[in-house]
């Protein structure tokens, strides 16, 4: 910055700025907000201007979020969007294991199961924090740290980028656990990735890779986060070395089977994870972030989001009314499942079993949801 424009910064300031921030800013626990120095392109840290991390702070339950972190991210989102010196928010979670599993099952289970009238009040809360997301005045970047699952994919993809460690799986839960991908994936994924691959995501709810994820169009960029003695190599887990397979079908991207993935998650466990590199791309990407004029950038990725919020907007209300009802028979039904399965049992309740009554016209009793229990004799 020349003499020039520092003088003037120094005369023109307004000695006390407006505070157009809604509450004083109070972080709810479960959620970090951290203004971190921004950096330009050659790496140096830029006087006055920050990047905000936003952080899901919850590793012992997946950085699945809670009411008050819901509560949380919304606060932290407009505390980003106010900020005059934040440049970019970073929005990502503690650990390497996961970014988010969605909702927190356990809540569901213990609490909102049973209780639409109370799950209606927290998805207000929910379709507030993918509404502060989208409206957010800052470029947001996912950095994820781990698996994307659930409502993690959902506010995850409401991201304007993101940047994956390659270890990380994406998917949803939705008809696996007694819910529908309706908190924004059923919005983001058509646009994102297709109509066919979107159906098979938010239907079959099957985990799909980093790779694959970047190759469907989910990511802006991955990065590779296992070491082995010392160097980065690709998810051992995943077909990264070909393209094709003998048929000419695409299986770049797709996880390994049998005595290969064996071998992989062999290598998984020699390795340690490191997501430095990761780290280094959410920088750069921030960088460039900052080497734009400031309102250009916000009218461009307020245009740019506008297929995703016109979809969002469009059926968020009637998907918070629909899952606040769901509450009473599917969504109490699996969420309970996996709050009280485990590794043996089981996390999710015999589908045939359920289908084969509802089939018969027998009705949603307390003992019929009993019996779907993981484990139930
Ligand atoms: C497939 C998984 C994501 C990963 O499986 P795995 O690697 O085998 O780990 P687990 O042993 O299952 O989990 C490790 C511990 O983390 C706890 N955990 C995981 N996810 C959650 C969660 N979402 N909430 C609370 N706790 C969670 C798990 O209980 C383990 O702890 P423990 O003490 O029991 O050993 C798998 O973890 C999985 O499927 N997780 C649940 C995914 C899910 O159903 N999320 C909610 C989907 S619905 C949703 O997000 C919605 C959002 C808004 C709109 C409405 C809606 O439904």
């Amino acid at each position: 910055m020349n003499q020039t424009t520092a003088t003037l910064i120094e005369q023109l300031a307004p000695k006390q700025l407006a505070d157009h921030n809604l509450v004083p800013q109070t972080v709810m626990p479960g959620v970090l907000y951290e203004k971190r120095p921004a950096r330009n392109r050659a790496g140096e840290i830029v006087p006055d201007l920050y990047n905000a991390w936003i952080t899901l702070d919850n590793p012992k339950q997946y950085n699945s979020y809670t009411t008050d972190m819901a509560k949380g991210l919304i606060l932290a989102f407009r505390a980003a969007s106010m900020a005059r010196d934040v440049v970019a928010v970073v929005f990502t979670a503690t650990g390497d294991k996961a970014f988010c599993t969605g909702g927190n099952t356990k809540e569901y289970a213990e609490y909102y199961a049973g209780n639409p009238q109370e799950y209606r009040q927290y998805m207000r809360l929910f379709n507030d924090m993918v509404s502060s997301i989208l409206a957010c005045d800052k470029p947001v970047v996912c950095r994820v740290n781990g698996m994307r699952i659930g409502g993690g994919q959902e506010i995850g993809m409401a991201a304007d980028f993101t940047i994956a460690q390659d270890l990380a799986n994406f998917g949803q839960a939705g008809p696996k656990h007694g819910s529908a991908a309706i908190g924004g994936a059923t919005d983001f994924l058509p646009l994102m990735i297709g109509c066919e691959q979107a159906m098979v995501s938010g239907t079959l709810c099957e985990p799909f890779s980093a790779h694959k994820a970047y190759r469907l169009g989910i990511c802006t960029e991955i990065v590779p986060a296992l070491k082995i003695d010392g160097k980065f190599v690709p998810n051992p887990t995943v077909i990264t070395d070909r393209y094709l397979d003998e048929f000419g079908r695409i299986v770049h991207g797709e996880f390994k089977t049998g005595e290969a993935l064996a071998e992989g998650k062999a290598l998984l466990k020699q390795g340690e994870v490191d997501l430095s590199l990761l780290d280094e791309a959410v920088e750069k990407l921030c960088a460039k972030l900052l080497d734009t004029f400031p309102e250009c950038l916000t009218k461009s990725f307020e245009e740019l989001r506008k297929p995703k919020l016109d979809a969002w907007n469009r059926n968020k209300e009637n998907s918070r009314a629909w899952l606040a009802l769901n509450m009473m028979n599917e969504a109490r039904t699996g969420f309970r499942a996996f709050n009280e399965g485990n590794k043996d049992t089981g996390r999710e309740i015999d589908f045939t079993a359920l289908r084969r009554a509802l089939a018969k016209g027998v009705p949603w009793t307390p003992e019929l949801i009993d019996s779907l229990m993981p484990g139930a004799e």
